[in-house]
């Protein structure tokens, strides 16, 4: 009996240009259009993506492109998990808000599940986001480990 958890990693290498989805809850959307204001420098040398209000929020306020996706209470956190499970997200800045619970907090916590599952960086609030967007390896490319898909597969498909 296999334990019923990924036992292999292999490497992925995010990108010296993250791929960066921005999200907010609306009772926190003013503090990541503050905390992205103070980075937009740094924002602007990497491709954005958001949720359908947030990227439009952001967009608008940075003057960026910012990919608007659905709006999360109508699946934009479903559509970012994809992107993390098929590798093609590198970064997640969502400030979801402790206070005020979501009509879709299924989603929410599918989309935080996946991108711990897939050891992507993740920033919950502005000193995180400050962390984040400040380190060496935002503008380098970045090798880390993720579950072997392929062998957890195979391991439940034994020949
Ligand atoms: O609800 C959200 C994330 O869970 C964000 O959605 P919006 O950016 O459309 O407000």
């Amino acid at each position: 009996m296999t334990e019923n958890r990924p036992q292999r990693s292999v490497k992925r290498t995010l990108p010296a240009r993250k791929r960066i989805a921005l999200v907010a809850h609306d009772g926190k959307k003013t503090e990541l259009l503050e905390w992205a204001a103070r980075w937009r420098d740094t924002l602007a040398e990497h491709e954005l993506v958001g949720t359908g209000t947030t990227a439009g929020r952001l967009s608008a306020s940075l003057g960026l492109k910012v990919e608007g996706l659905m709006s999360g209470p109508l699946g934009g956190d479903q559509q970012i998990g994809a992107r993390i499970t098929e590798q093609r997200l590198d970064l997640l800045i969502f400030f979801w808000d402790p206070f005020a619970p979501q009509p879709h907090d299924p989603d929410v916590k599918a989309l935080l599940r996946l991108a711990a599952l897939w050891n992507v960086p993740v920033a919950c609030n502005a000193a995180s986001a400050d962390f984040l967007a400040s380190s060496p390896w935002l503008g380098q490319p970045y090798e880390m480990a993720i579950p072997d898909a392929d062998a957890w597969v195979a391991a439940r498909n034994p020949q």
